[in-house]
């Protein structure tokens, strides 16, 4: 047993490097040192190969212990690296590792942060694993649109076995360290000082022989079954990797850990390439990266207000008015933060139903505690002493003014004054009040403790502290924040409307529901526009068409033509089946039928039969439309919205727009979101061809015409990411 207390802590510090080098007696520690995550850039890699090469040569050395430096254990390969001259340049990683497992001196990685990816498969690479409690060990490259190609798909499962190796390597998910060490994963968890308990451990170990430490010379323990487990995977991995070609390619991987390592590792390599060459990597990588750059917001219109000179005001309490769907999901987000809540609501029965939910979904170990932090009432005074509110009342703007009225009068003035309006004008919100420098929206997505996306919305008057503060908010609760300007609907619903207005144009030509949201799913959406339509709830369409005098409760207004509507072609279907009651799944039909208790949404010979009828009342002839077609018809405009987005400085990068549906709206994220979809995969030039020429097809569909800023930026050749930082904005 070695004695803690007689380690020499007088450590000789030889380079400081990247990883550097210390020695205990005679243990070395090598520790990564490149902050913020200690990714293994190529400094640290050849910092590591050095610092090994070194203690063997040192007769002196007798154990090996690798740990990172400040918040973490390496977080996996520099990913900012991928595709520049230095990721190519030796020693790559898997040189790294190969030196770690055939170092003839024990090799132990000691854990805390996160090991991932690359991190994660250097641990599995040493011949020991210790683990701080708090540590999480992971391989999330799939994320990333590629495969752990280190050595990963190939020491994993000689572990863990086939099984969990698919469904930790598919998931990418983070394993704590109590589960890790019940997996086999991590050897021990130590309390107390890493490095001491470390040195200790490799003292202990020294001596006793190495080879049968090492993973890549073990068998993987459910080898015979391994065909037998991937035929069970294949199915759930496809269906929800929604055309992302990683997961597979994961699973093919591991699923040559079966034969020996040399062997497995060469096909690992070969697919790594593969994954490496396609265009979903670049895609999920630039969805990494502009998940966290967002946070690095400007005013779209004035860049010297921004993250760096605008300072958040600290908020501990808010105030939430509406205990609705929205109201409580928002509570419930702020309560898991641990920010203390006042909710507030005018009917009772709804307030009681609320609160149900709300104790219904905090989880069992901390809700009593995050309970303690809520306050419920009907009394608007109650609210007299927050630090911000979030109006989640009706979607009408007479009820927002008059409660913004209201709070104006009863909040300290300090107080920031958010709506969580999903398309209405925030400036005629804000223009209710005596502090329009402090009203900002705030629009969640449902559900809104689920949907990771924040809109926050500026207006005319918005301040740029008010500005910081939601977008400090969001951060606090776990949101990505996005920034955007003021417009009806502002980015998401506003680049919704041409999507779902094409979409039930295709049904006029001869596509049933079914068919359109076919076509979107194998896009890569969750749900196809008329499955999300029944989910959401079709009257809510209904109620803002109605309240721009679009439609009427009993059909078109009087002396309307049934297919126009202020000069533009409007297709009534969807407000023919609000009129029947056909509200969506919550009414049991809407443009699919849903058996009683059930969300499955059934093709219904009804709706089948209106569409046919309406076609013969008005002319149109049934046509089979392809799928390239329903897509290129539903996110082409889409996207062409976002380029008016752009040129209106609604959004001040094509990246908040990405961000924007990646996180609200189920853009699949292996294509990177609609605006890099646009540029890096369609190529803009075809998106606006393609535009001019359903444009001539359909003249009178506006949405169609192609945005000036597209038709210039193809006659400039001008790039996205050049826009966002040289235009006009
Ligand atoms: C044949 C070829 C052989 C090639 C072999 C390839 C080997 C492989 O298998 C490939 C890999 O390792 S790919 C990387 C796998 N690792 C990951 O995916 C972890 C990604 N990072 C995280 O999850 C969180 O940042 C983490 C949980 C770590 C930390 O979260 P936080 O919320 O605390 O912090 P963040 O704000 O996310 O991050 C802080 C800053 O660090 C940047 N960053 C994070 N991970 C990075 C990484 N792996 N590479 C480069 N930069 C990275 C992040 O962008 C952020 O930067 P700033 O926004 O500028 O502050
Ligand atoms: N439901 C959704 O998917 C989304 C809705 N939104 C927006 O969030 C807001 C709320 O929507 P939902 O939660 O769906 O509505 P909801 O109908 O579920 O809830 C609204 C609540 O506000 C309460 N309320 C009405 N007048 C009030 C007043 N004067 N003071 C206090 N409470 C009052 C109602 O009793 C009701 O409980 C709307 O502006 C909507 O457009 C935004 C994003 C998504």
């Amino acid at each position: 047993m070695v004695n803690t207390m007689t380690l020499t802590w007088e450590a000789t510090r030889e380079f400081a490097v990247m990883a550097e080098y210390s020695t205990y007696g005679s243990v070395v520690v090598l520790q990564v040192n490149n902050p913020p995550v200690n990714s293994f850039s190529y400094h640290v890699r050849q910092g590591l190969v050095d610092g090994l090469e070194k203690a063997q040569r040192d007769p002196a050395i007798r154990s090996i212990v690798i740990m990172g430096k400040g918040r973490t254990f390496p977080a996996g390969a520099d990913v900012r690296e991928f595709g520049t001259a230095s990721a190519g340049m030796m020693p790559d990683l898997l040189s790294v590792l190969a030196a770690v497992d055939t170092s003839p001196k024990p090799v132990v990685s000691a854990i805390h942060g996160t090991a991932l990816g690359g991190g994660f498969e250097l641990a599995l690479a040493s011949h020991y694993r210790l683990a701080v409690p708090s540590a999480r060990v992971g391989l999330p490259e799939v994320h990333l649109g590629i495969l752990p190609g280190a050595g990963g798909t190939q020491r994993l499962p000689r572990v863990v076995g086939v099984k969990t190796a698919i469904q930790m390597i598919t998931t990418g998910q983070h394993i704590k360290a109590q589960q890790a060490l019940s997996l086999g994963l991590v050897d021990k968890i130590v309390q107390g000082d890493l490095l001491k308990e470390a040195v200790s451990f490799a003292r202990s170990i020294e001596g006793r022989p190495v080879e049968d430490r090492r993973i890549s010379q073990k068998t993987v323990p459910d080898a015979e079954k391994v065909g037998e487990v991937v035929d069970a995977a294949r199915k759930t991995i496809i269906r929800r990797a929604r055309g992302a070609i990683a997961p597979m390619t994961c699973v093919q991987a591991i699923q040559a850990s079966v034969l020996p390592f040399d062997v497995g590792m060469q096909r690992e390599r070969e697919l790594m390439a593969f994954l490496m060459t396609s265009w979903q990597a670049p895609a999920q990588q630039y969805a990494f990266f502009s998940e966290r750059e967002v946070r690095r917001w400007s005013h779209p219109r004035d860049k010297r207000v921004n993250f760096k000179t605008a300072k958040p005001r600290v908020i501990k309490s808010v105030g939430v008015v509406g205990a609705g769907t929205m109201g409580v999901g928002i509570t419930i987000s702020l309560l898991q933060a641990g920010l203390k809540v006042v909710l507030l609501e005018v009917n009772k029965k709804q307030l009681d139903r609320g609160i149900t939910t709300i104790q219904k979904t905090l989880s069992q170990k901390s809700a009593s505690q995050r309970m303690s932090l809520l306050t419920t009432t009907m009394d608007y005074s109650a609210l007299s002493d927050v630090d911000m509110v979030i109006e989640a009342v009706f979607e009408s703007m007479r009820l927002k003014k008059e409660v913004f009225k209201k709070l104006d009068s009863i909040t300290k003035p300090q107080a920031i004054l958010a709506s969580n309006t999903s398309g209405l004008d925030i400036d005629k919100i804000a223009a209710v009040t005596k502090r329009p420098d402090k009203v900002v929206g705030t629009h969640f997505f449902a559900p809104a403790n689920i949907m990771r996306l924040l809109e926050n919305i500026l207006g005319k008057h918005t301040s740029a502290e008010t500005i910081a503060t939601a977008m400090q908010l969001g951060t606090t609760i776990g949101k990505v924040g996005v920034l955007v300007g003021n417009c009806p609907g502002f980015v998401g619903n506003r680049m919704l409307g041409p999507y779902v207005t094409e979409a039930v144009f295709l049904l006029e030509e001869g596509a049933d529901p079914q068919d359109v949201d076919k076509a979107i799913e194998e896009f890569g959406f969750a749900m196809g526009p008329f499955r999300m339509g029944d989910l959401s709830g079709l009257d809510i369409g209904w109620r803002g068409r109605i309240e721009k005098g679009l439609t009427t409760e009993q059909g078109p207004p009087p002396a309307t033509p049934p297919l126009y509507r202020r000069g533009n072609r409007y297709c009534p279907l969807a407000d023919m089946l609000c009129m029947q009651g056909r509200l969506g799944q919550k009414t049991g039909a809407g443009w699919y039928r849903y058996e009683p208790g059930s969300r499955a949404a059934l093709p219904d010979p009804v709706v089948q039969q209106m569409i046919r009828e309406y076609r013969q009342e008005h002319g149109f002839k049934k046509r089979t439309i392809s799928s390239q077609e329903i897509v290129e018809r539903c996110l082409y405009p889409l996207i062409n919205e976002g380029f008016h987005i752009l040129d209106e400085g609604i959004a001040a990068r094509s990246m908040d727009i990405d961000v924007t549906y990646l996180f609200g709206y189920g853009w699949p994220r292996h294509t990177g979101g609609p605006m890099y979809y646009a540029e890096k995969v369609v190529g803009l030039e075809k998106i606006l061809r393609s535009l001019e020429s359903y444009q001539a097809q359909y003249p009178d569909h506006h949405y169609l015409q192609p945005s000036p800023l597209l038709r210039d930026m193809v006659a400039k050749g001008t790039s996205l990411a050049a826009l966002g930082t040289d235009s006009k904005l």
